[in-house]
Parts: C-alpha cells; structure tokens; sequence
C-alpha cells in the first residue's frame, strides 16, 4: 500500500495516513473524560457542559480519519448546510414544528409545501444522516429539538440572513488573501465579502440589499440565547455602577445603545430594570430603524450614523454603550467611533460600556475563534485580545477602562470605561 503514492515525489508524506485515525494514541484517553465529564452532568453547570462537548468532539476528530474529516467538511456539513437552508426558506422546519413530535412523511410534507417529493426526501435523507433529524422508516422522520428550534427565527434566520447570504467571503478568502500578499486585512473598505460578491457594500447594506435584513436582525436577536447577558447580577452590577447616582430626572439620558440594531438588547435591559431614572435611547443607522417591528414606546428611537457628532451631548447619558459593533470594524474605524462617544461623555458622570469579546492570548473557545474568522473574511475586522483592546481604547482613543468585567467562556465581556478629561 505504501506504494499507492510513490509516484508523488513532492508529497511531504505518505498517502497511508489519510486513512488512520487523526490522533489514535488520544482515543482512550478522551473516551475516559467524556464519560467522567458526563457522569457528573447532572451536577455540573453549564460551563461544564460545554466542556464535555469540546471533548465529544475532540474524541470524534481523533478517531476519525483525514480523509473522513475531508469528507466531512466538502461533503456532509456543507450539504447539510445547504439542506437546512432549503428547509428553512421552504418553511419545512415550521411545518414539522407545527406538527408536533409525531413521525412525518415525505410526500405529506412535500405536498403541504409544494415542494417535488423526490426532492425533499434526498435532502432530509442527507439531514438525517447527519444526525440532526430521525429516520422512522423509509421517508419519514422525526423532529428532533435542533429541527424543531430551526422553526424559530432567532435560529433558523441565522442561515438565510447570515450564511446564505455571506458564505462565499469566507469560502473565498484564500484568493482575496493570496491576491493582497496574505497579509493580515485591516482595510474595511475592502473585505473578502466585498472580493467575493464584487461589491463595495458592508454586510449590513450587502444583506439588507439583498432582501434579507430582517433574517439577519433575527439572528442578531437571538445572539446571547442561552449565554449570560451583561446586565445580569453575575457579570456587570447595574446598580451599584449606573443607576445610583445617575441624574434622577425623568428627561436626563440613561443609556445609550449604539448600533442597537432593531433594540433587542434594551428590551431586555427594560424588561429587567423598567424603572430607571432617565431615558433609553436606540441609535442605528435609518435602514435598520426602519426596520423595527415590535419595540416598547418607552425606548427612543435615532437614526444616527457613528461617524457623526454624537447627538446625546451636552447633557451626556451616564451610560453610552457598545455591544458587538466595533468587533466588525478595523481600528482606525473603531478610532474615530470613539472619538464620537468620548466628546459627548461626561467625566466623572459617564461610562462607556463596550460589551465584546476579549480573546484569549490562549486556549480560546471555538465559538470566540469562529466569530473570528467571520471578522476577518466579512469585515477585515477582528475579535481582541485584552493587549489589543487596551491598545485601541487607551493608546488610540484617550479613553480609561476601568475594569474588564468577564462573563465566562466564549461570551463576550464587558469593558468599562471612562473620559477622564
Ligand atoms: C453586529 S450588529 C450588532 C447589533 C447590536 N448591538 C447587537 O449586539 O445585537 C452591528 C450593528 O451596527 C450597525 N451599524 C453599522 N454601521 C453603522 C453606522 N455607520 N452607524 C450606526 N450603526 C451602524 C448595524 O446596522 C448593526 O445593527
């Protein structure tokens, strides 16, 4: 066998290994800590199950084998992908839900959403086969809570509005890098979405353009499902650094939100502190404020561009605050973002919360390092390490942070900060 490849002088090594387990010696050893991690589930936390996941996977990479591993990528989660895709669109996955937990058949859901049979049945066979959905018998399956979440536009919409719509500047980004010396990109006026699509929109417009700017604020709703938010007790205490001894009078601004997309985040924050002093203010650009569906009156709504003088000023808002925005922007963007919110903060009264992730300088969870390579091959952006952010608050944008306030792995921290002149 050794001799399969033997007419490939220029290969660095035999084609044998493309069909041994990645990491065999690993096996044992992460079978054992999966069970142990999943022994103790019951008791555990959250955290601690995310751990077990990182090892359930981690133990299928080292058994599995290159070229399964190829496959695996350019065969089963990219078609997967496209099926899920499909689903959503045709309304398949809403349909199921709607039907409840009972096994369903192929040509009764073609029919309802007239769709070719033989069609539906190759991509839910390829579905199923992935292990997202359950083959009863011969075309016909059951939901399974990933399917029936996929009804959902927090979940289903990250596809069409995100994926669908983007994929190929990430699919891309070999050539757009190859093409600039494989360099790292720090330019947001070229982006490898740009490259890829041939435009010169940002995602935002890029999406919003395409007629799929409301799926994409769904997915941006449904962002921290399941994650800590900044405003709850364990990660940030509102209270103690905000509410008191913020100006008491009705008409003073409370918070902030820029780049609040459709408001989702003050929602929750109304929800969960509906009688702060002052007002709460959503600032977007007007593509997205007109987009607003459902967003309680109490919040103002302002069409704002952060390039602009920021128009909360004079009498400053105690709180302006920034959540997974300016991870989507180079620094010198970044720079002049703050430049707008440093003026219009007033020192010792305001704060500016930037709620983003804080990459680690090592053992970075999957989930940060993911949105990672979005920034980079979307946006030319990237997410920070605590040296970078320190650097473009500090160095570059005058401001003082005066605490890092984590919120646990992969979820994004809150960096607080002051003008102190
Ligand atoms: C990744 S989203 C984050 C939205 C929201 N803060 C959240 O965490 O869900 C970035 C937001 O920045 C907004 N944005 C982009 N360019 C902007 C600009 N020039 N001025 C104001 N907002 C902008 C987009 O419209 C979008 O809503």
């Amino acid at each position: 066998m050794a001799a399969e490849n033997a007419s490939c002088t220029s290969c660095p090594v035999n084609l044998l290994i493309a069909t041994r387990p990645n990491i065999a010696e690993a096996v044992p050893g992460l079978l054992e800590e999966v069970i142990e991690g999943v022994n103790s589930l019951p008791t555990g936390t959250d955290e601690d199950r995310k751990d077990v996941l990182v090892k359930c996977r981690a133990l299928a990479r080292a058994l599995e084998t290159p070229r399964e591993t190829m496959v695996d990528h350019c065969w089963g989660q990219i078609g997967a992908i496209g099926a899920i895709i499909f689903g959503v669109d045709s309304g398949l996955w809403v349909l199921m839900a709607r039907n409840g937990d009972k096994s369903q058949k192929v040509t009764d859901l073609a029919v309802s959403l007239g769709v070719d049979p033989r069609l539906l049945g190759r991509l839910m066979r390829h579905i199923s086969a992935m292990g997202l959905l359950i083959e009863v018998d011969q075309d016909e399956y059951r939901p399974t809570n990933y399917t029936k979440a996929l009804s959902l536009p927090q979940i289903g919409h990250g596809y069409l509005g995100l994926t669908a719509c983007t994929v190929a500047g990430t699919l891309r980004f070999h050539e757009f890098s190859r093409k600039r010396g494989w360099m790292n990109p720090t330019r947001s006026q070229d982006t490898s979405l740009m490259h890829a699509y041939g435009t010169d929109k940002n995602l935002f417009s890029w999406v919003h353009d395409l007629g799929y700017g409301e799926q994409l604020n769904d997915y941006l709703g449904g962002y921290n499902l399941g994650r800590p938010l900044w405003m709850d007790p364990g990660v940030y205490p509102v209270k103690e650094r905000l509410i008191d001894e913020a100006d008491p009078s009705p008409d003073a601004p409370f918070l902030v939100d820029i780049g609040g997309n459709v408001g989702h985040d003050l929602e929750r924050f109304h929800s969960r502190y509906p009688s702060v002093p002052g007002k709460l203010i959503l600032q977007d650009l007007p593509m997205m404020i007109h987009q607003i569906k459902d967003l309680d009156p109490d919040i103002i709504r302002m069409e704002y561009d952060f390039h602009n003088e920021q128009p909360v000023k004079g009498k400053s808002a105690r709180v302006y605050y920034i959540h997974s925005m300016l991870h989507n922007w180079p620094d010198d963007v970044c720079e002049s973002i703050l430049a707008r919110v440093k003026e219009a903060m007033k020192p010792g009264y305001s704060r500016l919360l930037i709620n983003e992730t804080v990459m680690p300088h090592n053992s970075a969870h999957w989930e940060t390092t993911g949105l990672d390579m979005m920034m980079l091959t979307l946006f030319s952006s990237e997410e920070r390490t605590s040296t970078a952010w320190y650097d473009l608050i500090e160095n570059k944008a005058g401001l003082k942070i005066v605490k890092v306030w984590s919120a646990g792995k992969g979820v994004e921290s809150v960096i607080e900060c002051v003008n102190e002149h």
